[in-house]
């Protein structure tokens, strides 16, 4: 009884010790720790990431993520789905490539168990959009991104190479690790002849370094048949493209000027929501605007909408006192078209040119290449000379 009782006290002397080692020790850990954060000479930097890092998780609406310092600068200029204002239907027209778009890019991100099954679906790994400026393809491909909720990675190549010159590579890499991280994701790549042009004998090793290291990542991601990753690229210029790119994209859409029928419809969209007359015919309208694209409509509105507002500052001229400008007419819009002849004139002549040459869609044909090169030169040429004549116009 006597030996059992000094074998309690002696465990329970044991184990007080063994508390009592185990809690110094955490304390001089703590202390150690707390020391060496106090010295540590990027502390602060440290902190401020981290609430970069939640601050951007809490944009993208994704959990807090393990991110390099690349990454981090690339997710400055991601976009959250549900932060993006532009839907399929606040796009006039192109009801073929929407549908299309819808089937190829947006039903995969949004429902790739429909895809798992066989080898024949896959989701597209990339899809080139390419026309005229100013004919939404931009606008498509934040559609797209809002429609299937896809974070939005906004790349913009020669910013990168402006601003971060010597990591640019660096850059590269990371926005596909960051796009893998946030999936699913569209990385975005605007004026891609820009970056991925053709191959020059003149062109500086850093940026074909950044073309072979951009090229290796997107065929990780192609042969990886889980990432949600795909990549989007817009170009003016398809004929600048280097063919290694053009197999990369197998999917490419032509987002031409728009016929009658979608004018009508892009003017319809432009003008949804604002304050305007009943008895508009858009159809007219449409007529009127021959070779214009959807940024020159929603420009010609602009101008229309200035009409009411000058009506009533003269009203106020006049002593007429009135809350609110008028709604917008017809009759507003085609004064704006009877009155900038410049615009009409330059849509004009690149429609002419456009459908002499129809280069636009044999994108992959080697002589359009050049044929389109001439027309780039012409209406490069004809748009300068209207800017010439006008500024001479207002010349004193
Ligand atoms: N189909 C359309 N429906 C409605 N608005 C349009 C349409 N096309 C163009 N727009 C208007 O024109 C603006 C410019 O379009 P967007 O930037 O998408 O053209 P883009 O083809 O990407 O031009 P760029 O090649 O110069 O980048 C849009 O913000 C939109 O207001």
């Amino acid at each position: 009884m006597r030996r059992r009782s000094m074998g309690n006290t002696s465990e329970t002397k044991f184990l007080q010790e063994l508390l009592l080692y185990a809690a110094s020790a955490t304390f001089s850990c703590l202390v150690l720790f707390a020391g060496l954060r106090h010295l540590d000479p990027n502390r602060e930097a440290s902190k401020k990431a981290l609430e970069h890092k939640k601050e951007i998780s809490k944009r993208l609406g994704r959990p807090l993520i393990q991110t390099t310092p690349y990454e981090d600068v690339i997710a400055c200029d991601v976009i959250n789905p549900d932060h993006i204002d532009v839907e399929f239907d606040s796009i006039g027209g192109l009801e073929s490539i929407k549908q299309a778009l819808y089937e190829l890019v947006i039903l995969p991100l949004r429902r790739p168990e429909l895809f798992s099954y066989g080898k024949l679906l896959g989701p597209q790994k990339g899809v080139l959009l390419y026309g005229p400026p100013g004919t939404g393809k931009t606008m498509l491909a934040k559609a797209i991104a809002k429609e299937s909720g896809a974070v939005f990675i906004n790349v913009r190549i020669s910013n990168l190479m402006s601003k971060w010159f010597g990591d640019a590579q660096k850059l590269v890499a990371a926005v596909f690790s960051l796009a893998y991280k946030l999936q699913p994701a569209i990385i975005f790549i605007d004026e891609v002849d820009s970056f991925l042009g053709q191959r020059r004998n003149t062109d500086h090793e850093a940026l074909t370094n950044m073309k072979t290291e951009f090229m290796a990542l997107w065929d990780g991601f192609t042969t990886d048949q889980y990432a949600r990753v795909m990549v989007l690229a817009a170009t003016n210029r398809p004929s600048e493209l280097d063919e290694a790119i053009l197999r990369r994209l197998p999917q490419s859409f032509e987002i031409g000027l728009p016929d009658h029928r979608e004018r009508a419809a892009i003017l319809k969209v432009i003008l949804k929501g604002e304050r305007v007359e009943e008895n508009i015919d858009f159809d007219y309208i449409a007529s009127l605007c021959e070779g214009y694209t959807g940024s020159y409509l929603l420009e010609l509105c602009k101008k229309a909408a200035y009409f009411p507002i000058r009506d009533l500052l003269d009203e106020e001229k006049n002593g007429n006192k009135s809350n609110l400008p008028r709604p917008l007419s017809q009759f507003d819009l085609q004064k704006v078209l009877t009155s900038s002849t410049s615009t009409k004139v330059a849509a004009n002549e690149y429609t002419r040119l456009s459908s002499q040459s129809s280069a636009w869609s044999r994108l992959r044909e080697p002589d359009d290449y050049q044929v389109q090169d001439v027309i780039n030169e012409i209406s490069r040429a004809v748009v300068s000379q209207i800017i010439n004549m006008q500024s001479g116009a207002q010349a004193p």
